[in-house]
């Protein structure tokens, strides 16, 4: 790598292996170290920022990207259009990867133009992901975090028969609008967990949650209990109108910027429970900080934001909302994991591997004993380029 051209702007990294064949660049420290030494084993140099701020633009990733670069990994927050992809193509690179599932950030089309694979990360986060919009239902229905800051207040000086009164789960309904990988995955935790009737929304239909919920209400008849139902809507409106908790799990596109706005909180019960880990544009904000302070008794858990990481003015102020920053995926086994199919979507189109078949089924890549298969785990554009598919 010597006789580079200098970077247009320094940018602080941290290089391993340095004398590898490919370049491959991650635009933040990722958790854990078996990403790294995946890259290592197979060659690659691999260059970290290790620049302070939080945020990199992308007049910071062209600089990273130099003028030699065979992959990058870069992040959620990071704006991933024309200026980057030429970039990385001008600089010979053949790879970017999303270290998240999600790739609302990232104009696919541009990618295409320069023939560069676009990798994800499936799977790995569905449960850790459903799990915090779980915690966020149980937070909101019993004024967890309310009631956590009236005791540091020092304000409790005995049980009194209305304080924190709440909601109780069972035997409601849950609604679920995006039932993929994690809708599915909370509502079945809803369903098994606290017992509650599932309604869902999707534009397909989800076989295997309506099976499941079936099944789980005919063992509850067989001892005896009152079984859970389920129903697939027609429209979202109807999973409004219907359930006492609704949860937000479609990928963020244009068919589902703002899906909840001022009309569709309207039509939601006056003490329902609203909650969103999936992207904060699918909610019109400004108009839900109107409906919470309008309605104090309708609650909602927040993992996202619409201008993250800033909130709309009133948000933060409001008693009935619980806001956390984006920490859905945050276990320690799912960032690991993340980090190792980002890295490993970007050697596999390095190494001209084929595109792993089932991007929902990336359990071969997350075992740390044996090597991972030798194939990308999920390349969002692999039809468009024409890329192979493993076989494995
Ligand atoms: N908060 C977080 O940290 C976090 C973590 C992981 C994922 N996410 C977000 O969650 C999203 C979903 O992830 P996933 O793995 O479950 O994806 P998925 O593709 O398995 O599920 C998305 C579902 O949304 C449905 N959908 C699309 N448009 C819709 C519409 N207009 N109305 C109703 N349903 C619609 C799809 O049919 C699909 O079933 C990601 O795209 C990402 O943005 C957020
Ligand atoms: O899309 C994603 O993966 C999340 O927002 C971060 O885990």
């Amino acid at each position: 790598f010597e006789g580079l051209a200098p970077m247009a702007r320094p940018v602080q990294i941290e290089v391993w292996n340095p004398n590898g064949k490919y370049r491959v660049v991650s635009t933040k420290a990722m958790p854990g170290t078996r990403w790294i030494n995946l890259l290592i084993e197979q060659d690659c140099r691999v260059e970290i920022c290790t620049e302070k701020k939080t945020i990199l633009s992308v007049e910071d990733i062209v600089s990273l990207i130099g003028n030699r670069c065979d992959g990058v990994i870069g992040q959620l927050t990071e704006d991933w259009g024309e200026v980057l992809f030429s970039a990385l193509s001008r600089a010979g690179g053949k790879a970017f990867s999303n270290m998240a599932v999600g790739y609302n950030n990232v104009d696919v089309n541009a990618a295409n133009k320069y023939g560069i694979a676009v990798g994800n990360t499936p799977g790995v986060l569905t449960e850790t992901t459903a799990e915090l919009a779980a915690s966020l239902s149980l937070a909101a229905a019993r004024r967890i975090v309310e009631a956590d800051e009236f005791m540091r207040a020092g304000r409790y000086d005995g049980w009194l028969p209305n304080l924190f009164v709440g909601n109780l789960l069972k035997g409601q309904t849950v609604g679920v609008i995006g039932a993929g990988r994690i809708g599915s995955a909370y509502a079945r935790m809803m369903v098994e967990g606290f017992k509650m009737n599932l309604i869902y929304f999707d534009l397909y239909q989800s076989t295997r949650l309506e099976k499941f919920v079936t099944a789980y209400g005919e063992f509850l008849k067989a001892n005896g209990e009152a079984p859970v139902t389920w129903r697939r809507a027609s429209s979202m409106e109807e999973v409004l109108r219907e359930a006492d908790v609704i949860s937000l799990h479609p990928v963020l596109d244009k068919t589902t910027f703002h899906l909840v706005n001022k009309e569709s909180l309207k039509a939601m019960k006056k003490d329902a429970i609203l909650i969103n880990c999936s992207r904060g544009p699918v909610i019109d904000e400004a108009a839900l900080v109107e409906h919470l302070r309008e309605n104090p008794m309708f609650r909602v858990g927040l993992d996202v934001f619409e201008d993250e990481p800033y909130m709309k003015p009133g948000l933060a102020d409001m008693k009935n909302a619980i806001i956390v920053p984006h920490i859905a995926s945050a276990s320690k086994w799912t960032r690991e994991g993340m980090a190792t199919l980002a890295a490993l979507n970007v050697l596999g189109k390095i190494k001209d591997y084929p595109v792993w078949s089932d991007p929902n089924r990336v359990e071969p890549f997350l075992n740390e004993n044996v090597p991972p298969p030798a194939a990308s785990p999920s390349i969002v554009n692999a039809k468009a380029l024409g890329l192979p598919v493993s076989k494995l």
